[in-house]
C-alpha cells in the first residue's frame, strides 16, 4: 500500500494517539498559569472529549466535530495572540512527547492555524 495515501489521522497515530496526546496537553495547561485561569469554569472531561473530536475531524478521521464553532466557543474570554501561540507550543510539545512525527505534527498545525482568526473574532 502506497504510504503517500494514509490521512493525517493515520499518520499522527490515530485515536489512541489522539487521546494521549489532548491528556498530555491537559497537563501542560494545568502547568501554565497564564493559561489555565481560562478553564477555572471548564468541565475538563467535556473539553477534552470535544478537543480530541476536533482533532480526529480536521486530521481526516471518522469523526464529526459536533461542539459550537470556535468564534463562540472562545468568545469574550480575552485570548491573546500570546495565549494562542502558548496553547500551540504546548500542542506541539505533547505530540513531540507522544512521538507523532515532525512531519505529522506540523500537518496538524497547519490546519490548526486558520483557527486563529477565529478564535480571535469574537475577543
Ligand atoms: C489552536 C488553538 C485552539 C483550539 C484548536 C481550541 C479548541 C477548542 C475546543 C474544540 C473547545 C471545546 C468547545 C466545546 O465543545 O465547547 C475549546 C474550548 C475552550 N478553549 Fe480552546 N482552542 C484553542 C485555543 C485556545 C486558547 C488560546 C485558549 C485560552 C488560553 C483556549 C481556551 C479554551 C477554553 C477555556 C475552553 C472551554 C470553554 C468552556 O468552558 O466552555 N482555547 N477549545
Amino acid at each position: 500500500h502506497n504510504r503517500n495515501q494514509a490521512t493525517l489521522y493515520e499518520r499522527l497515530g490515530g485515536q489512541p494517539t489522539i487521546d494521549a496526546v489532548v491528556e498530555n496537553l491537559l497537563y501542560r495547561i494545568a502547568d501554565d498559569a497564564e493559561v489555565v485561569v481560562f478553564f477555572a469554569n471548564t468541565n475538563i472531561d467535556l473539553f477534552a472529549e470535544s478537543l480530541a473530536s476536533q482533532l480526529c475531524d480536521i486530521s481526516d478521521g471518522p469523526c464529526r466535530y459536533e461542539g459550537p464553532p470556535m468564534d463562540r466557543a472562545h468568545q469574550h474570554m480575552g485570548v491573546t495572540n500570546v495565549h494562542f501561540n502558548r496553547v500551540v507550543e504546548h500542542l506541539d510539545a505533547a505530540m513531540e512527547e507522544e512521538d507523532v512525527t515532525l512531519g505529522a505534527r506540523n500537518e496538524l498545525l497547519g490546519r490548526l492555524a486558520p483557527l486563529y482568526a477565529e478564535i480571535m473574532r469574537l475577543q
